[in-house]
């Protein structure tokens, strides 16, 4: 990993864990996206991430450049939150056309699992993000403590399937039908559409027909009791062959590394060593 990449860490550790210690978990979001930021160089074009803890990069971001200790940063927003609030902080925006290949990109995540792989979406915004953080030359996580599990899909929390609104109810059935037999698995379609927080959830195909009725494209959510057992990029790869699933939220092998702040400090993990402190 060459050195512009390299996290040096601002604060040493002990006075890092005395800040973190009674923080929130707003407060630790906000500590990771900081040292995120850290590893951001003027003329950089960034993958603008998603998200309560990515919020907290893009004010950080948009307080360098207006004191002149950033320049020259095109971002790409994963979202119309992120171009939103990009927009409003005056960092100025691009896109994949123009810039297919991005220096860095940093959002945070839903789960994130030993081997750095994550489940993204549950703010709705997972087909932007994967193409924008699969383009990235690195992917920089940034997470509170509480994100992370030892297998993806459990902790009553869904992987989410984004699905498109025409022949729902078929695809909502190939999906059903992958995973018959899976112990613990459920399945639930969100009442809300892509790009919104989801508010409710329901299996009953009588209660989702009112909500599709947009083209706008669905989440649908997958549960697993106790998380997913088995090859993760097989069963990604199966979901993928189900014509009207457009993308899922397990995102394999594209995190180059995960900042996690913890209430004794902030631990990095990446691939190189799977969990240094720093
Ligand atoms: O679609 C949303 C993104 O994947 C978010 O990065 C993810 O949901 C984590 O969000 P937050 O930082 O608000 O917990």
């Amino acid at each position: 990993m060459g050195s512009p990449f390299l996290l040096q860490p601002s604060r040493s550790l002990t006075e890092e864990a005395m800040a973190a210690a009674g923080q929130s978990q707003d407060d630790l979001k906000r500590i990771a996206a900081l040292r995120a930021v850290e590893l951001v160089r003027s003329g950089m074009v960034l993958g603008l991430g998603t998200g309560s803890t990515a919020a907290h990069a893009l004010d950080r971001i948009c307080d360098l450049l207006r004191g002149g200790d950033l320049r020259d940063i095109v971002g790409i927003p994963t979202s119309e939150w992120a171009a939103a609030r990009a927009a409003a902080a005056n960092i100025p925006l691009t896109d994949l056309a123009a810039h297919p290949v991005v220096d860095l990109s940093i959002d945070g995540a839903d789960k994130v699992d030993p081997a750095l792989n994550l489940v993204k979406g549950r703010g709705g915004s997972l087909l932007r993000e994967k193409m924008v953080e699969g383009a990235s030359r690195r992917f920089v996580v940034i997470v509170d403590d509480s994100k992370l599990v030892s297998r993806l899909g459990g902790s009553g929390l869904a992987i989410p399937v984004e699905v498109i609104p025409f022949g729902w109810a078929l695809t909502l059935r190939r999906l059903q039908n992958l995973f018959d037999g899976t112990p613990g698995f459920n399945l639930k379609l969100c009442t809300a559409s892509i790009n919104t927080k989801a508010s409710a959830f329901t299996e009953k195909e009588s209660e989702i027909e009112p909500f599709v009725t947009d083209n706008k494209n669905y989440i649908v959510d997958l549960f697993f009791e106790d998380g997913i057992h088995g090859d993760l990029q097989a069963i990604s790869d199966d979901l993928l062959r189900i014509i009207g699933v457009v993308e899922h939220g397990m995102f394999l092998g594209l995190a180059t590394s995960v900042i996690v702040a913890r209430k004794d400090g902030v631990v990095l993990m990446d691939k190189e060593a799977k969990s240094n402190g720093f």
